[in-house]
């Protein structure tokens, strides 16, 4: 179900360089996709939408260089007294932001235009945050998670590259998840704004191979469909439904999610 919804009215909307470019959205849920240049932003929303062309790929980093944003999902059912005049009726319910990856010739315009998306976009309704299960935590990686919970802004963090590294995955990701739940709750309890374990993080850290489309253990899609649950519950539908449904935006998901260990034992 959550893998039609991904695959259903795809279509790239727009290219942007700052805040101001991106077009007026009032009503529909964005989900931005941030990490270090080469982590596999492109390679993630591709495997996300199933389609391997959709955003350029390449090995070399730095292949992004502007917030491309894409739209997925059946028309939206917004009812139409809550339209403002003259804007017309959305064809699509998700926006997904591919983003020019960071740590690649540190550009100090990308952490301006960033943080000011973050901070100031309406319809923002969550951040994945792509990390290298082969690399450290960098210094951007913790400025960007430490930027979500200033914003209040929810975030799941996943784990990108997981049949690449030495070892078992499954060791490797598991310590990883293990020091990143450390890091958020240390960043949340500085913050101190509510952004905490579950209100703001995702405690469940999945891990993909989205370069692959079958990998030993993680299951086919690598990982990426209890990825899509998880997006569509921080963007705010209603996962219970035989269909997806838009919640009420005050209603807040107490459902099941696909967490770390489930993708590890269900797949063994
Ligand atoms: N083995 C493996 N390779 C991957 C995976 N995800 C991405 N890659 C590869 O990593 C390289 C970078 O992928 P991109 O998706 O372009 O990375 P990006 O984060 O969008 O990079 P920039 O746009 O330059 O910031 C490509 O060669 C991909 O094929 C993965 O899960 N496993
Ligand atoms: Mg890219």
């Amino acid at each position: 179900m959550p893998a039609s919804f991904f695959t259903t009215g795809f279509q790239f909307l727009y290219s942007a360089e700052s805040l101001k470019h991106h077009p007026k959205n009032l009503h529909v849920p964005e989900i931005i996709i941030l990490g270090a240049s080469n982590v596999g932003k492109s390679s993630f929303l591709n495997a996300l939408v199933n389609k391997p062309d959709a955003a350029r790929v390449s090995a070399r980093p730095g292949k992004t260089t502007l917030m491309n944003a894409f739209a997925v999902g059946p028309p939206p059912n917004i009812p139409k007294g809550t339209l403002k005049a003259g804007d017309k009726m959305p064809r699509y319910s998700l926006v997904l932001v591919d983003t020019p990856g960071y740590g690649f010739r540190s550009q100090a315009s990308w952490g301006d235009s960033v943080w000011k998306y973050i901070k100031a976009r309406k319809m923002l309704r969550g951040a994945v945050v792509l990390l290298s299960s082969e690399k450290r935590l960098m210094e951007q990686d913790r400025w960007i998670l430490r930027t979500l919970a200033e914003a209040n802004t929810r975030t799941m963090v996943v784990l990108t590259k997981a049949d690449k590294g030495g070892g078992s995955w499954t060791q490797r990701c598991g310590d990883m998840a293990t020091l990143l739940r450390d890091e958020l709750k240390k960043i949340s309890r500085s913050v101190g704004n509510g952004w905490g374990e579950g209100s703001g993080w995702n405690p469940d850290i999945h891990v993909t191979a989205a370069g692959m489309d079958h990998v030993p253990r993680l299951g086919s899609g690598g990982g990426v469909g209890g990825v899509r649950m998880s997006i569509l519950e921080m963007a705010g539908f209603d996962l219970q439904e035989k269909e997806v449904k838009k919640k009420d935006e005050t209603v807040t998901y107490g459902g099941p999610v696909v967490s770390f260990d489930d993708i590890k034992w269900k797949t063994g």
